[in-house]
């Protein structure tokens, strides 16, 4: 089989023809030619060399030794960050983790005996032919991850090998070979001894995909939701989030549904650090999950007062609505987004009928209450009694205007 291959890898032909130049062998290897293959778009390009570590550095003006334990050099070209790893063999496991000395080889067909599965060993040469002796190009169209060789032997030698055979099949849509798929079942513990960051890497791609339901149903299936940290302590949630659609929700809202259905705000929280997610997005859920626990029963748009449609605002009011709605409609109801839908309609026009929208747009702030009250120290009765002038211009008892909001405070009992 031979491939055209696009702008997206004419940096790692160049790279392959200096090395070859040198009288090295290059080839692009594992997720490069496994996505082009399936059409996907192309992440990361990697090649594997027969050029030793120190060869390649020498080769290159600009390289980065990234992982030279693994046989890893990073070569920057025109503006394009190549990998090359040079062919080596999986030996020498300490904890089935990473190998603690790396043993070169000196074939392309014994650096793909290493890989973790058929459809990551699929070798291409410069011009786009294919080499394939783990016969991943078959796994491909049968749409089956199956590791090269003995499963055992490959999740013995890393064992976060059983995660990434969870998340390929819930990115790819694809099956577990069966035998691959026992002895996930039967080896899951060695989980246990894999850095918390290796696994969170895993399960945010897990999070991500389009078929998550599928990645969940797969955790708790293989045993590895129930025996795994940081999953095990949050199994039953894992449960229930996986009988819900979450394909039509944000990767936000995915983490906050399941964090919400763990049902204790510490647990919860707690989980979420130990995913070590983007600070952001970290974040961003964090304020979402604690909003859901704070308000957790608010489900309908006439549940909400309006001082507390100014105070939370429409987003997170929206965000509220979709969460009580999915933790408490039935998995099959069809009418489940037009019933959203309008009670949006009757949160935003209740909004915009308000006198404001939020506390910011009262007439006047909290630092003019303060010179107002030069007497007074600033502390706490400031944001209460904006909270106070703010309920009351909801409530339509003073109109927001500065002079009328003063002299209502100066009228209400404790301000004169
Ligand atoms: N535990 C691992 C990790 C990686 N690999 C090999 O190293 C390649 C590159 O690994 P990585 O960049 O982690 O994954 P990709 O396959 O490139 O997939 P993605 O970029 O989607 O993570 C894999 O294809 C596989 O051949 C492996 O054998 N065992």
């Amino acid at each position: 089989m031979k491939l055209d291959l696009d702008e997206r890898f004419s940096a790692g032909i160049d790279v392959i023809k200096r090395l070859e130049d040198r009288g090295y062998e290059a080839y692009f290897i594992g997720g490069c030619v496994r996505d082009l293959l399936l059409n996907r778009q192309v992440a990361d390009i990697d090649l594997c060399s027969s050029a030793k570590p120190e060869e390649v550095i020498r080769l290159f003006s600009r390289t980065i030794p990234t992982g030279l334990q693994h046989g890893t050099v990073t070569v920057l070209w025109r503006r394009k960050q190549i990998e090359v790893t040079t062919f080596r063999t999986e030996q020498n496991y300490a904890n089935h983790r990473h190998p603690k000395e790396v043993q070169f080889v000196s074939t392309l067909a014994e650096d793909c005996k290493r890989r973790d599965f058929t459809i990551n060993a699929i070798a291409m040469d410069k011009d786009g032919r294919i080499i394939d002796y783990e016969h991943g190009v078959a796994d491909l169209e049968r749409k089956q991850i199956k590791t090269v060789g003995h499963p055992e032997e490959r999740f013995q030698e890393d064992a976060l090998r059983m995660l990434r055979a969870i998340r390929f099949s819930t990115q790819l849509r694809f099956s577990i070979q069966s035998a691959t798929y026992e002895a996930i079942k039967r080896h899951k513990l060695l989980l246990q001894h894999i850095a918390k960051e290796r696994i969170s890497v895993e399960f945010q791609k897990v999070m991500q995909a389009d078929a998550v339901q599928q990645g969940v149903r797969l955790l708790l299936d293989s045993g590895i939701a129930g025996d795994i940290h940081p999953f095990s302590g949050v199994t039953s949630a894992f449960q229930s989030f996986s009988t819900f659609d979450l394909q039509e929700l944000s990767e936000k809202e995915r983490w906050v549904l399941l964090l919400f259905l763990v049902a204790d705000e510490e647990k919860a929280l707690h989980f979420l650090k130990q995913n070590m997610l983007p600070k952001l997005l970290s974040r961003e859920i964090r304020k979402l999950t604690k909003l859901c626990y704070a308000y957790p029963t608010y489900r309908k748009a006439t549940h909400f007062s309006d001082l507390m449609l100014v105070q939370l605002g429409q987003e997170n009011v929206f965000f509220l609505l979709l969460m009580n709605r999915l933790v408490t409609s039935p998995s099959n109801d069809y009418l489940f987004e037009q019933k959203l839908q309008h009670e949006q309609e009757i949160i935003r026009s209740r909004i915009e009928h308000l006198p404001l929208q939020a506390i910011e747009q009262l007439a006047i702030s909290g630092e003019e209450l303060a010179k107002l009250y030069m007497q007074r120290k600033k502390g706490q009765w400031i944001q209460q009694a904006l909270e106070r002038l703010l309920l009351a211009v909801v409530n339509r008892e003073v109109e927001n205007e500065r002079d009328r909001l003063i002299a209502f405070m100066m009228e209400s009992e404790g301000y004169e």
